[in-house]
């Protein structure tokens, strides 16, 4: 469980993010919306270790980041995964080195068990046949699959995704946000993620926040976001017509 309180975060005197609070659950998948601007980035940041804030708290299973020693954050943040925007692949190396690297940075296990390892996970995000090709060689779909891969093959307590859809059809995205669900539930991962996607905000959003200009404007879950009348909200949800063309027929009972 990772729980914020009182969160500030600004550049050049600039506030970003102001005073938020809230707590994200271990198991679950956690969702940061907002509009564009709103400080999700930074926010993600900030629960990655990788902005310092000013003011206020990250408390992660009963360790407060700040009040930790700097080996200690080191190795608390070796307990976190990313799935960047983009996928962030490297290249020139294939999809089993490329799930293999975070092991070879961090772990003291065996080259044979950290191909074990590697294998295990790539077995798991389906991608059995294609351990030996470059990312070019693979769909869009398939290079989330490694960035997945990559970011638990240290079995992390924390996943951490930034837009992990974009780029994706609608129906290759679902498959990567329910996969993304999946993991987190079988391996009790605290998994927060940053999203403009409301399809993702529908099949997955156990815990969602709405960011608004660097405050917390609502908290809630995929049921409660389409009961709330918080017109910030409201106008996010339903900026998409498919969304208002829904509304409009379960409102004529069509
Ligand atoms: N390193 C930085 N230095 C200065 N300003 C920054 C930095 N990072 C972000 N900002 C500013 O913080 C504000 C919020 O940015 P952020 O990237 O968090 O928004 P966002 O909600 O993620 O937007 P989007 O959905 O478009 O990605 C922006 O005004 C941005 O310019």
């Amino acid at each position: 469980m990772i729980e914020v309180k009182n969160l500030h975060k600004g550049f050049n005197g600039e506030k970003i993010l102001k005073g938020i609070t809230t707590s994200f659950e271990r198991g679950k998948t956690n969702l940061i919306i907002g509009t564009s601007g709103s400080g999700k980035t930074v926010f993600l940041k900030c629960l990655l270790g990788l902005f310092t804030p000013e003011e206020g708290s990250i408390c992660y299973d009963g360790k407060t980041y700040s009040d930790l020693g700097s080996k200690e954050q080191r190795d608390l943040r070796e307990q976190m995964g990313m799935v960047f925007q983009g996928s962030a692949l490297f290249d020139s190396m294939t999809v089993e080195e490329n799930v293999m690297f975070p092991l070879m940075m961090f772990s003291k296990q065996s080259k044979s068990e950290m191909l074990d390892r590697v294998h295990q996970v790539i077995d798991r995000v389906h991608l059995e046949n294609a351990n030996k090709k470059l990312p070019s060689e693979i769909s869009g779909g398939m290079q989330k699959r490694v960035a997945i891969a990559r970011a638990i093959v240290t079995r992390p307590k924390y996943l951490f995704c930034d837009e992990p859809n974009s780029g994706l059809d609608p129906r290759t995205a679902i498959v990567i946000d329910n996969l993304i669900k999946e993991i987190t539930e079988e391996n009790d991962i605290t998994t927060v993620i940053n999203t403009h996607d409301m399809n993702s905000v529908m099949e997955i959003g156990e815990k969602i926040i709405f960011l608004q200009k660097g405050h917390l404007e609502w908290e809630g879950n995929k049921d409660q976001i389409f009961l709330t009348d918080n017109k910030a909200v409201t106008d996010f949800v339903y900026s998409s017509n498919l969304f208002k063309k829904v509304r409009d027929a379960q409102i004529k009972g069509l």
